[in-house]
């Protein structure tokens, strides 16, 4: 038996699921050991490999986690919020690290990932790409170069299946430029306009969503003053990318102390 870190993967069937599953089987770091699905999906108790359109790679569909975790040293976890709550405690009772790269999750639902970082490593992040995490950075230093004469807005483009917004990675580039500038996001953030909604408030962050088509992702942060603009842009051309930041972090967790991390510290940013 190998002595590999063995990963699990959540949301097999899922655009990521998929993805993340190709990405562990071409590593030559971490093997496969288990893929979990939701309750009732006709993918479950299916050999994935099969399930994926190709040969049996003797990994069996499930919809019970933890069983899968037990025998994990990483699960990689790219589903719903209210999934990966779940799947934080049971990650936490199996003590395997959790990468997490749900988006959408509110703050109860961050706010109940504490308990289980008390065990296990947690690695979570909007966006696992090395250039969105470049650009988080350049984001909180241009925000604290500029003074509020410079209106911040963040544009993000995503495929028609998409669920949420703003974008994990939109509120991870709003959150940078408001620390940039010293302020909360909470406050100044304006996240929907629609009807009359009177002039721009000065200091605000404004987010806008696009969707359509098959977008993988794309986003720019706009500081705009009376007559000039700068954008600064990350454009995502293939799923991999997120794939193998992941797997990255999953691999960087096994040395970890528990606790909740990002991929800044992954990266070493
Ligand atoms: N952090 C990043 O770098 C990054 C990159 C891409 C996508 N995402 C996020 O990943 C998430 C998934 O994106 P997607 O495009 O793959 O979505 P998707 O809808 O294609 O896949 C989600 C999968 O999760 C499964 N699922 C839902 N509830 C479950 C449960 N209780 N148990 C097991 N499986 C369950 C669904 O059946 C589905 O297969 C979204 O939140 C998205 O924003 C993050
Ligand atoms: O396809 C998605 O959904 C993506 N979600 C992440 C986000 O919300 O920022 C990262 C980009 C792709």
């Amino acid at each position: 038996m190998s002595d590999l870190p063995g990963i699990v993967i959540t949301g097999a069937s899922g655009r990521m699921g998929q993805m993340l599953i190709k990405t562990v089987l071409d590593s030559d770091k971490a093997r496969l050991v288990g893929v979990v699905e939701r309750a009732g999906h006709d993918w479950v108790g299916r050999d994935v490999g099969e399930a994926m359109g190709g040969a049996a790679l003797g990994v069996t569909v499930t919809d019970e986690p933890l069983e899968a975790f037990a025998k994990a040293q990483a699960v990689i976890d790219f589903t719903a919020p209210a999934a990966t709550v779940q799947f934080a405690k049971l990650a936490a009772q199996a003590r395997a690290v959790h990468v997490i790269g749900t988006t959408g999750m509110t703050e109860d639902d961050i706010a109940q990932l504490e308990p289980c970082a008390r065990h296990a490593v947690i690695v979570r992040a909007g966006n696992m790409s090395l250039g969105v995490n470049l650009l988080t950075l350049l984001t909180k230093k241009v925000a604290a170069a500029l003074d509020e004469e410079f209106d911040i807005e963040v544009v993000e483009y995503h495929h028609r299946h998409k669920v949420d917004a703003p974008s994990g990675t939109a509120l991870m580039l709003g959150e940078a430029a408001a620390e940039g500038r010293g302020v909360s996001l909470t406050d100044v953030a304006d996240r929907g306009r629609d009807g009359i909604t009177g002039a721009r408030k000065r200091g605000d962050i404004g987010f806008t969503a696009i969707r359509g088509g098959d977008i993988i992702g794309e986003h720019d942060v706009m500081f705009a003053c009376d007559g000039e603009q700068i954008i600064l842009r990350h454009k995502a051309t293939d799923r991999s990318l997120f794939a193998k930041g992941a797997l990255r972090a999953a691999l960087w967790g096994q040395d970890q102390k528990p606790g909740e991390y990002d991929m800044l510290d992954v990266l070493g940013l």
